[in-house]
């Protein structure tokens, strides 16, 4: 494989395979189409950052490493600039190379919900198995388990190139046993498992993530999507480039509006210096991420008419649902105070940044116990799922109206009937503090990315719209009050001093006092997806289900934007799946 940033390497010349982005879906579907003979360029905005270690080593670094970050500036939701910015992967590995690491799989329900938007094929039974391909679990050690560590051998794979392990040491032991034995206090019913990725709704448990532990430098290694497809010895390919440290402008395409190749731009320079351009005989692959991939399209003139005109670019299809639906899980965390004797403790405190040593995914029965049927009867109600997808249509987050239904009623559907969670709580300790970080895991709000310019530096208009529907809000709000139950359950007694240290929001604070702190507080939980949505085109879908543009030739987006709707895993797991069963779809098509 041959991994440079000499724009010569690519420019003017012809290859099988144009991929936009070296991130988890570039990189995964590079692997493959590669590995099969194909010629294959990679064009990656950002530097290797392999050699640093605030993306190598997994526990030092910091959170998330600034170093290979874009910082996308965000927008409120009157389209006001915030001083708040939003993180995602700017170096080879993309998002991969500073996330958390968190590792465990979605469920059989909510995938095979891709296939039921009209999506045929796409289903838990076809992507299960590359799970388990991608995966290369190291099983905890005797002490690892005796530490908290649980584990079931049938939910992992063990001949993948992506190694998931627990750390080492395991982390904040003591402190994730108290843990466990309040959280089904505060969340009444919640069972604690042995493996977040064994669970058909709902449960608690530790989770492995993706890092291996190397003896020799006594460390904990991230196990990137670089490091796992493109640096491994084992995945060497003749017929691989990667070119980093360059920007894509925009997509070319002929007279038919079949897919050329691509345009692009040294990142140093910032567009000021030449544009050039690569030719691709067989597909451009749009794979910079949901925030990034939808941008490309509108600059290339394939987007909603009032948005390219704004923008000054001349419109060649009219795809409205690109960059609407864009959707993430609204992170925020509350903090009680421990007791100072524990300060130094290391079972409780260990500053390391290996995010989240316990997880508990929670329904509504498990939040609202007493209420739960009268929630789950006004979240199905005609009249609510109507009011719900025309108010997504008029903020300008869904195409029209039937397709934000049945978006909404997917998520719907599998709070209510296959009664999966409805938020996340992540048990962390931090220096001094115990935090819970959570979010609702399935919201139903959304927001959108578009371009306003032509200058592809220029950041697009982030406007994630998060917490903007009320049920998110309610979830949000009931997690932050659970959070306090936890910190003055009796578990914790003795070892918290000030159960309502962050926020400032006392035992009596008011509903009110709550949703404006999570509105001010909340940020994505860094899960975008729906940006480019697979689904039919008259939904406001933007590509089949072949994951091709619609409207287009040669054309097609591998990556976190094609999800419609959110799902209860962090995103890796099964994004990998994706990318792997859309290598395998087009080595069908261009055979
Ligand atoms: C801070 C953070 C924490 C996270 N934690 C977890 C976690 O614990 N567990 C989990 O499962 N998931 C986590 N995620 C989510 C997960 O990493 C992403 O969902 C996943 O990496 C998305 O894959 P992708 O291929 O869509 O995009 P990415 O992996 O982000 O790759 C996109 C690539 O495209 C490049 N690019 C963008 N624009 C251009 C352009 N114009 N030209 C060329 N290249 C371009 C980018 O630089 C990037 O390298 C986290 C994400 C972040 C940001």
């Amino acid at each position: 494989t041959l991994v440079s940033d000499n724009p010569a390497l690519a420019a003017d010349k012809a290859f099988d395979f144009v991929i936009v982005g070296a991130g988890l879906s570039g990189l995964t579907v590079g692997n493959k189409l590669s590995g099969q003979g194909h010629s294959v360029l990679i064009v990656e905005a950002g530097p290797d950052g392999s050699w640093n270690p605030a993306v190598w080593d997994a526990g030092g670094r910091p959170y998330p490493a600034v170093y290979c970050n874009w910082n996308y500036p965000r927008y409120d939701d009157a389209g006001k600039k915030l001083n708040s910015t939003i993180d995602a992967g700017a170096c080879i590995g993309g998002s991969t190379s500073i996330n958390g690491m968190v590792w465990y799989r979605p469920t059989k329900a909510e995938i095979d919900k891709l296939e039921t938007l009209g999506n045929p094929g796409w289903n838990w039974d076809s992507l299960e198995p590359y799970m388990t391909a991608i995966e290369r679990n190291i099983p905890p050690t005797d002490a690892q388990i005796a530490q908290g560590a649980g584990y079931d051998p049938d939910v992992h794979g063990y001949h993948g190139q992506v190694n998931t392990s627990f750390s080492t040491p395991m982390r904040i032991p003591k402190a994730v046993q108290i843990y466990k034995e309040g959280l089904p206090l505060a969340f009444s019913g919640l069972k604690i498992g042995n493996d977040l990725s064994n669970r058909t709704s709902v449960v608690s448990a530790s989770t492995s993530w993706t890092l291996w532990y190397d003896l020799v430098r006594g460390k904990n290694i991230r196990s990137s999507a670089a490091d796992a497809l493109l640096w491994a010895p084992s995945q060497q390919r003749q017929s691989l480039t990667v070119l980093a440290n360059h920007t894509v402008t925009k997509v070319t395409f002929d007279k038919h509006l079949k897919a050329t190749g691509v345009t692009f731009a040294s990142s140093h320079t910032k567009g000021k210096g030449v544009i050039y351009s690569v030719r691709a005989r067989k597909s451009v692959i749009l794979a910079a991420g949901t925030l990034a991939s939808a941008p490309i399209l509108e600059r290339s003139g394939v987007g909603k008419h009032s948005v390219l005109s704004a923008a000054k670019v001349k419109q060649l299809v009219d795809l409205p649902g690109v960059g609407a639906n864009l959707n993430d899980q609204p992170g925020s965390g509350t903090s009680a105070l421990m007791s100072k004797k524990y300060h130094n403790d290391t079972s409780m405190v260990d500053g390391l940044n290996i995010f989240g040593p316990e997880i508990s995914l929670v329904n509504i029965d498990q939040i609202w116990t007493t209420t739960a049927s009268s929630i789950a009867d006004s979240l199905v109600s005609t009249a609510s799922l109507a009011s719900r997808a025309k108010s997504l249509v008029d903020a300008g987050a869904a195409v029209n109206i039937e397709g934000a239904e049945q978006i909404l009623n997917v998520t719907i559907q599998l709070i209510v009937k296959s009664r999966l969670p409805v938020a996340e709580f992540i048990a962390e300790t931090y220096p001094t503090v115990f935090n819970g970080i959570f979010w609702p895991v399935m919201p139903l709000s959304r927001g959108h990315v578009h371009i306003h310019s032509t200058d592809p530096f220029e950041f697009p208009v982030i406007m994630p719209r998060l917490l903007t529907d009320p049920f998110d809000q309610q979830v949000a709000l009931a997690i932050a009050r659970a959070s306090r139950e936890l910190w003055t359950s009796k578990p914790f007694a003795g070892y918290v001093e000030d159960a309502y240290y962050d926020p400032k929001i006392g035992p009596n604070g008011t509903d009110a006092e709550y949703l404006a702190w999570l509105k001010r507080s909340s940020g994505g939980a860094s899960h975008w997806i729906g940006t480019t949505a697979m689904m039919p085109r008259q939904l406001g879908g933007v590509v089949d289900s072949r994951l091709r543009v619609y409207g287009t030739k040669n054309l097609r987006v591998v990556d976190a934007g094609i999800l419609p709707f959110q799902i209860t895993s962090h995103t890796m797991s099964a994004l990998y799946a994706v990318a792997l069963k859309a290598a395998q779809l087009i080595l069908e098509d261009c055979k």
